[in-house]
């Protein structure tokens, strides 16, 4: 018993597109204002809302890409390449790993698969993100992962009470590729 449990936390995750099914999962994560804060945004979506967006999705353009992160045969994090563009063949990364589900090494291993999805299947040029310059252990994951920091955006977001500083990050698939390469 003791052994399940040992392998079950250190799973490797793996991503899958995202379902209809999953949608009371990603519910759970954008009302929780711990989570949404760091996405600068207010913890207050309507499972509705998530079903009106995902059929959007389902009827055209290719401009999001969703993927639920799975561990151990459960839902542990949602991860989104979004503002797809294919003339300057970039895109917006976007993680959250459940708060039940942390400092397992499943934000590091989901970021380096949907990096290889951008530039491996998408063939994008550059994955960008913004995150909350206090958020320093999704900055170490990135800069781990090969993002280098291009800029501060200052009180560029209100999230929880104040306004919020944002460093944006950046990487190319030609670097991605070569590290892998190297690696
Ligand atoms: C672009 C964006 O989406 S920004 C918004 C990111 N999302 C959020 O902040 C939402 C809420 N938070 C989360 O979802 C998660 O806490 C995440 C995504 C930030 C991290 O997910 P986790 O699965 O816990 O990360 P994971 O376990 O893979 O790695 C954490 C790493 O940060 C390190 N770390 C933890 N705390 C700190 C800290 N205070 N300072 C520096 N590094 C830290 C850990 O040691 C670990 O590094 P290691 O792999 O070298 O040992």
């Amino acid at each position: 018993m003791a052994d399940a449990t040992i392998s079950e936390t250190f799973a490797a995750p793996r991503l899958r597109a995202l379902e209809r099914a999953d949608l009371a999962f990603v519910h759970g994560l954008f009302n929780d204002p711990d989570v949404m804060r760091y996405w600068f945004e207010p913890a207050h979506v309507t499972l509705t809302d998530l079903e009106e967006t995902f059929a959007q999705q389902q009827r055209g353009g290719d401009r999001e890409r969703r993927f639920i992160v799975e561990a151990a045969g459960r839902r542990v994090g949602l991860v989104e390449l979004v503002y797809i563009d294919h003339v300057h063949r970039n895109c917006e990364f976007q993680i959250i790993i459940a708060p039940g589900e942390q400092g397992r090494g499943y934000a590091g291993a989901a970021t380096r698969g949907a990096l290889d999805f951008a530039f491996r299947a998408l063939n994008l040029h550059k994955v960008y993100l913004l995150v909350d310059t206090e958020n320093a252990a999704a900055i170490h994951v990135y800069e781990k992962a090969g993002f280098i920091v291009e800029g501060v955006l200052r009180s560029e977001f209100f999230a929880d009470g104040a306004y919020r500083d944002a460093t944006r990050m950046g990487i190319f698939q030609n670097d991605y590729l070569a590290a892998e390469r190297r690696a």
